[in-house]
């Protein structure tokens, strides 16, 4: 089922959470709106579900205009942060709740019900849990049951609305990745919410990036961190750290530290440049085009890159962060307070007026 939403807004009072959102959600995805609090991705999801009302704009379901079709007549199916199971029911009852609730007509036989219980029970590895009740689950397995819940009915259409915000770092990442699993059994399509970047990038097909109630852009993961279209995408997608200076004809100076970067591309005067963690480098030595004297602050050696916090020595500048991989950080053995010097690898330029500039590629 594929999901059209055409220039929707909402206002709650004179607060205008949504304003002239339009998207074209595929049949069959798996769509993330990212973004941070406040953004409006939990009133888009109500939306589409039928929970709240757009002031403006229409909601198509497979090209059918469901703007005014209330919850019930929508088949949606949904999974909520706080998923709150009927507590005095079992795992099985649970599972099985929407089903009994379907009207006579449609409702299917109780064998029919308890195969289709037990199949999706089996799906989300809890079978052998039917018959407890969800004071005995653990967060994520509760979570597993309200996704099974959800799907009981088959909805045409699922949402999830920070579905593992209230679990632990460990159990999120493997729920995520059944989610993904379960979704190319299931192929239901299904909108999530999150403003966690690393959960949207891991599990969508396409990100909604979004703030201040309106659409910053949409693509794949790879797209939206990789071709930002604008400052605030690239802020939100990862760390960044800002180099702000002032430029002239190719150079870029802060109290000690300069840059001689390549062309001439920039306009003079005050320049800030964005640089990601592991697009930098470090070394004893300065380099011919790079002078960013740094101390080390923090070495955090977990895994595959080693993340180090570094302050500007004799330059102003927030607290930087890079990101080396470990051979190169082994050969390079530095220690907290030792000073080194930062070599960018590739800078994204902000205009004066806050947008995206020119991007800087250092040669070598
Ligand atoms: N029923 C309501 N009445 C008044 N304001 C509301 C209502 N629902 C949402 N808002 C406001 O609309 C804005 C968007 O809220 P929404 O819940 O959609 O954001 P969100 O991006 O999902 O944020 P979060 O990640 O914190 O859940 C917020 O500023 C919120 O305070």
């Amino acid at each position: 089922m594929s999901i059209s939403l055409q220039q929707i807004s909402k206002s709650f009072g004179s607060f205008s959470a949504l304003t002239d959102i339009s998207l074209e959600i595929p049949g069959g995805s798996l769509v993330g709106l990212l973004g941070p609090s406040g953004s409006g991705k939990t009133t888009l999801l109500r939306i589409i579900a039928g929970l709240e009302r757009a002031d403006r704009g229409r909601v198509l379901f497979d090209g059918q205009d469901v703007t005014g079709l209330p919850v019930q007549k929508r088949r949606v199916g949904f999974v909520f942060q706080q998923y709150a199971l009927f507590r005095h029911m079992t795992v099985f009852d649970n599972v099985g709740f929407g089903l009994r609730m379907l009207p006579r007509a449609e409702r299917p036989s109780r064998e029919a019900r308890r195969a289709r219980i037990m199949e999706l029970l089996t799906m989300v590895q809890l079978d052998h849990l039917a018959s407890r009740y969800p004071s005995q689950l653990s967060g994520g397995q509760r979570q597993r049951v309200a996704l099974a819940r959800a799907l009981a009915v088959k909805p045409s259409v699922l949402l999830l609305d920070e579905p593992f915000g209230a679990l632990d770092a460990k159990v999120r990442k493997e729920l995520r990745r059944w989610l993904r699993h379960l979704h190319e059994q299931m192929a239901v399509t299904s909108v999530f919410v999150t403003h966690d970047q690393e959960e949207a990038m891991e599990v969508s097909d396409q990100v909604v990036v979004m703030s201040q109630g309106h659409i910053e852009q949409i693509g794949s993961p790879r797209t939206v961190y990789e071709e930002p279209a604008s400052r605030f995408v690239f802020d939100f997608l990862g760390h960044i750290n800002a180099l702000s200076g002032r430029y002239q004809d190719g150079r870029w100076e802060n109290g000690d530290a300069w840059l001689q970067l390549p062309g001439n591309g920039c306009p003079h005067g005050n320049l800030t440049f964005y640089l990601r963690p592991h697009e930098a480098t470090l070394a004893h030595t300065p380099a011919a085009d790079a002078h960013l004297p740094v101390q080390v602050d923090e070495l955090s050696v977990f895994g595959a890159t080693v993340k180090l916090e570094l302050s500007p020595r004799g330059w102003q500048a927030e607290a930087l962060e890079v990101e080396l991989p470990r051979e190169e950080f082994l050969a390079l053995a530095p220690e907290r307070k030792q000073a080194l010097f930062l070599r960018p690898r590739h800078l994204q330029s902000i205009t004066a007026d806050g947008g995206l500039g020119p991007v800087l590629d250092m040669q070598g």
